[in-house]
């Protein structure tokens, strides 16, 4: 393993161990982002998850990682991994982190993908100081197009700030905030993906109900939905600027648009983003409790 370096440069990342605690579908979308983008080797990732062999199998045979089985592989892997990833579910995430925390060591970087959990309780959960990536990414990591809010512990180096940034970088970009901020994170792009399908699940039905075939009313909401964010990104002009270019005065786009003011639209989506980032906030205070029991 290798000491990582407390300078201001961003080590080799391709010399780096990492491991996975928790193998769902966050550190699988990481995972697939950063060998897709060789920022290291297969051999270099491994993965644990709490008694899924199956899973374990899976991932290994899909992307060449190392899946620990047995208790020892496990401990191993969390002693010997210079970056170690916590992604397992909030409500898992005291008792999981109580489980091995003598095999942790301040040498290694702790990347925590979990929502809610502040840096505190995983210094209290950790019982030591150790340095502390507390990130909030999402599923799109897994194209290269995620979005990752991420915050740092007091006592993390330079490097390590660069090499968490890095990683992240490789999977997306990246947004630096305060800790309080990564609530709202979590409220936006955490869980924004979510908003979008659910948004698309709902043009596709409307189309299919009004007589376009399933195929047809899939296909133009994708291209739709695909067209409008990159319109906004080629063109840098403001989603309310582009919007007003498709609405002619009295025309079918104005007359849709009435229709979601009617439903209170800009309202609901407020109202999910706060109530995103107050869960996020409740599943934090749960982990708390648990830490102190
Ligand atoms: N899914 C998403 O879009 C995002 C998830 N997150 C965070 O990532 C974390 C993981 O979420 P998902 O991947 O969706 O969950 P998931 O349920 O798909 O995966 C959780 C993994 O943790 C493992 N696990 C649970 N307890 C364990 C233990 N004691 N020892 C070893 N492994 C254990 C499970 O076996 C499973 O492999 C959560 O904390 C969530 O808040 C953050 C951003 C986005
Ligand atoms: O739903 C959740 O709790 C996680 C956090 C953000 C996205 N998925």
């Amino acid at each position: 393993m290798t000491t990582l370096s407390t300078s201001g440069t961003l080590p080799d990342i391709h010399t780096l161990r990492m491991c996975f605690y928790g193998a769902g579908s966050m550190a699988e979308a990481i995972v697939r982002g950063i060998l897709d983008r060789g920022l290291t080797e297969p051999e270099r990732i491994g993965m644990m998850n709490r008694q899924n062999a199956e899973r374990m199998n899976e991932l290994s045979s899909r992307y060449g990682i190392n899946g620990a089985i047995t208790a020892e592989d496990k401990d191993a892997m969390l002693r010997e991994s210079d970056i170690v990833f916590l992604a397992m579910k909030p409500k898992d995430a005291a008792e999981a982190i109580k489980r091995v925390r003598d095999l942790l060591h301040p040498g290694q970087l702790i990347v925590s993908l979990i929502a809610g959990m502040t840096i505190s309780t995983l210094e209290t959960l950790l019982g030591k100081p150790m340095p502390i990536a507390r990130t909030m990414p999402n599923t799109s990591s897994t194209i290269g197009l995620g979005a990752t809010g991420i915050s740092f512990s007091t006592s993390v180096s330079d490097s390590q700030r660069l090499l968490a940034d890095a990683l992240f970088q490789a999977v997306g970009l990246t947004a630096i905030v305060e800790e309080p901020m990564l609530e709202v994170v979590t409220g936006l792009s955490g869980s924004g993906p979510a908003y979008i399908y659910y948004m698309m699940e709902a043009m596709i039905a409307a189309g299919s109900k009004l007589g376009l075939t399933e195929e047809a009313a899939r296909e133009l909401t994708i291209q739709t939905v695909l067209g409008a964010a990159h319109m906004v990104k080629a063109t840098g002009e403001d989603p309310a600027e582009l919007r007003r270019k498709v609405t002619s005065p009295n025309g079918s786009t104005q007359a849709a648009i009435e229709k979601f003011d009617e439903y209170r639209f800009t309202e609901a989506v407020l109202a999910a983003v706060t109530r995103s980032a107050e869960r996020a906030m409740e599943m934090g205070a749960d982990i708390e409790r648990n830490a102190k029991s």
